[in-house]
């Protein structure tokens, strides 16, 4: 029997350490099959820094989370071991450096068999996670949910930024390139030439507008489609919402989901082989009334969900 959260019926919800949805520890319990993961880490920002207190926020906006999950007909922490692993160290003054760390505790978090859903952080940090996916499961589908592209070359000369994770995750081989999509894009971009070279990585995009104009059913069947049943890694970014939705993080964007869009399409993946996952880019600092945090918990909570299903279908 899996070890669940603390019972909020006998200890206040609001009381003792944040852990996400009052999990255990990874060190409380014997082997976990689904890790949530922080990696505090926002060296790789060019706007707004403050990703960094992202984890933390998230946790402690995660505190009401309920065991059972109706949108999906599953109590994700009694179809699987979940816990919180707490947070990868990263160097804030040397982001190679910091990638390094984030792939081997990838990696080694991920050994047994257990799959992560990670909180961010900055955006910098998929890459290193998806180094970590595609050595277990070779290239990787992804969905990318997001206001930006993420396939920029580089920022002042550097090539490892929240910006740029994409792409090198395409020159890296380290993504299946018939199955990428970004989903939420929407905002000025550099010049036309972004969106050539992004659709030459291979990517689908689809926008903010698409969204709004073909509403959810039809955008999960396009998405769905795509994948296949290849081994999918989803990656959200929380700028993705509307600032209305999520105002706190580093690069805004107006006209973005809500965050029922967002829930309800990641409600549409279940049955994908969904191998992994990240929510990044929640900063509290221009965060209001935790609408942010509760909102990035909520995804990480319908990943797990998502996973935990995985998990009892195949156990
Ligand atoms: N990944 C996020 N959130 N933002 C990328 C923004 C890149 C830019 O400043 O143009
Ligand atoms: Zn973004
Ligand atoms: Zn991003």
């Amino acid at each position: 029997m899996p070890i669940g959260p603390i019972d909020a019926s006998k200890n206040p919800r609001y009381a003792g350490f944040a852990t996400f949805a009052r999990l255990p520890r990874l060190d409380q319990v014997e082997h976990a099959d689904i890790a949530v993961v922080g990696v505090p880490f926002d060296t790789g920002v060019s706007y707004r820094p403050g990703a960094r207190f992202g984890p933390a926020h998230v946790r402690e906006s995660s505190r009401l989370l309920r065991p059972y999950n109706p949108a999906l007909d599953v109590s994700p922490f009694a179809s699987a071991q979940v816990v919180d692993a707490g947070d990868i160290a990263a160097n804030p003054f040397h982001i190679d450096e910091a990638i390094d760390t984030v792939h081997a505790s990838a990696l080694d978090l991920t050994a047994d068999g257990a799959r992560l859903v990670t909180i961010g952080g900055d955006h910098t940090i998929a890459l290193p996670l998806l180094r970590a996916a595609a050595e277990q499961h070779g290239p990787v589908a992804l969905i990318h949910f997001d206001a930006h592209l993420d396939t920029w070359d580089t920022y002042f000369g550097a090539e490892y930024t929240h910006g740029t994770p994409f792409r090198r995750a395409v020159e890296e081989g380290i993504l299946d390139t018939e199955a990428l999509s970004h989903v939420g894009t929407r905002g000025p971009l550099y010049g036309k030439k972004d969106l050539e070279d992004d659709r030459r990585f291979g990517f689908g995009i689809v926008t903010s507008s698409d969204v709004f104009r073909q509403g959810v059913d039809e955008v999960v069947d396009k998405l769905r489609q795509r994948v296949g049943n290849r081994p999918v890694y989803v990656s959200v970014d929380i700028d993705v919402l509307d600032p209305a939705h999520a105002p706190g993080t580093g690069t805004p964007e107006a006209g973005g989901l809500t965050s029922r869009e967002l829930l309800e399409i990641l409600r549409g993946f279940a049955g994908l082989n969904l191998i992994g996952a990240d929510v990044v880019e929640v900063a509290p600092a221009y965060d209001h009334a935790q609408l942010t945090g509760v909102a990035a918990s909520h995804v990480a909570y319908d990943l797990v969900s998502l996973l935990a299903m995985r998990h009892a279908e195949q156990a």
